[in-house]
């Protein structure tokens, strides 16, 4: 068994569920929450208070509010806050980190504006160090609720070098947590955040009670927009039948778990956006990522249908079903362009 200092940043719903992972897989866990209190509770009642509160971490894990100190002699350094808040925390730790820790994050989405993807920007952010080598992302089907009851769970960790994807594979691996290595990291990237809009738009089949078809539908037609993407970034077409891809959108279309597919229901049933999001106290990345996505495919030319229909839903306040029939009523097409 691997035995690592690993601090996660970010004591969330994954980052809870990883620690404890990492505990099973025999490391030194520490976690580092925004929250004082999550800390405090962590330490003195081992649960985290607001995230994953029906379970009970070793009392092995330690938390911090203080990331400076979190960040004193570690191997590894995992992290798993929301999608946009990365760039603003990578370069807070940056000073603290003495050079050979493996970063790796699990956040999955496309950055607004730059239209980077996470393992981008922890490249970015740490230029003019070593670090390139040592990034890498861990992502696949993997909801929290479950992943926290060490239910069975296979994920894939990607990195740019073949030596940072196992050292990633090993220090998580358990008997109910299987990491495979793949060295396609945008496609992963790719994969992983996309999805998250096609559970939004699945959401918002079931809560309209659209049907089982459309929901197949979606799941297929979104599959091949998320490879469309991510070929044209580089992607290699099979990671997207693999575990990040197809897995992934599997998992999060269907899961009661996912919040994104969460948030397409409460539209479907008629609730408003800004409604749904102030009512929610975990992150559905699935809505920054569909501007990323939509902006991206307007400026490369490419054609995300779905992602337009969904961007148009939740931004521009187009009824579901107007979306719907805008999507059904496009020029007939082959199904495979070979
Ligand atoms: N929950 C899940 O099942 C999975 C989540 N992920 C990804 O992991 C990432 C984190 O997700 P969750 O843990 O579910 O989110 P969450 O909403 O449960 O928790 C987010 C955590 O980040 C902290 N945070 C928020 N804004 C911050 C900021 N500006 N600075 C520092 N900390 C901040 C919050 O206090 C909280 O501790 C997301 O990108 C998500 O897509 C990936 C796989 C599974
Ligand atoms: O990425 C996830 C599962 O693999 C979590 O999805 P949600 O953010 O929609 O809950």
């Amino acid at each position: 068994m691997s035995k690592r200092n690993v601090t996660i940043v970010g004591a969330g719903s994954f980052g809870t569920a990883l620690a404890l992972v990492l505990d099973t897989a025999g490391n030194n866990v520490q976690m580092w929450a925004r929250e004082e209190n999550i800390a405090n509770q962590i330490n003195e009642k081992h649960i985290n208070p607001s995230y994953l509160n029906d379970i009970d971490l070793p009392e092995g894990i330690k938390a911090y509010n203080d990331l400076e100190q979190c960040l004193k002699s570690q191997d590894m350094v995992v992290f798993a806050t929301p999608s946009h808040t990365l760039r603003e925390l990578a370069g807070k730790l940056k000073p603290c980190l003495d050079g050979h820790e493996i970063l790796v994050t699990v956040a999955k989405g496309i950055e607004n504006d730059t239209f980077k993807t996470m393992s981008q920007i922890l490249v970015e952010v740490m230029e003019g160090t070593t670090y390139e080598d040592n990034i890498g992302v861990l992502y696949g089907p993997s909801h929290a609720e479950e992943v926290g009851k060490l239910k069975p769970t296979t994920v894939v960790a990607a990195a740019y070098s073949t030596r940072t994807a196992r050292i990633i594979q090993e220090t998580f691996l358990t008997p109910m947590f299987r990491v495979y290595i793949n060295n396609d990291v945008i496609g992963v990237e790719i994969g992983g955040s996309v999805k998250n809009i096609m559970a939004i738009a699945a959401g918002i089949v079931d809560g309209a009670e659209l049907g089982d078809n459309a929901k197949a539908a979606l799941i297929t037609r979104g599959l091949h927009e998320m490879k469309r993407m991510g070929l044209m970034m580089g992607a290699h077409s099979d990671t997207f039948s693999g575990l990040t891809g197809m897995g992934d959108l599997i998992v999060t279309c269907t899961s009661t778990h996912s919040r994104n597919r969460s948030v397409g229901f409460r539209i479907g049933k008629g609730e408003k956006l800004d409604d749904i999001i102030d009512s929610m106290n975990m992150v559905a990345e699935g809505v920054k990522t569909t501007k990323s996505v939509r902006d991206w495919a307007i400026k490369n030319n490419v054609e995300m249908p779905i992602t337009h229909a969904i961007y148009s839903v939740l931004f521009e306040n187009v009824d579901p079903r107007d979306a719907l029939y805008e999507l059904m009523t496009r020029d007939p097409k082959d199904e495979i362009v070979m």
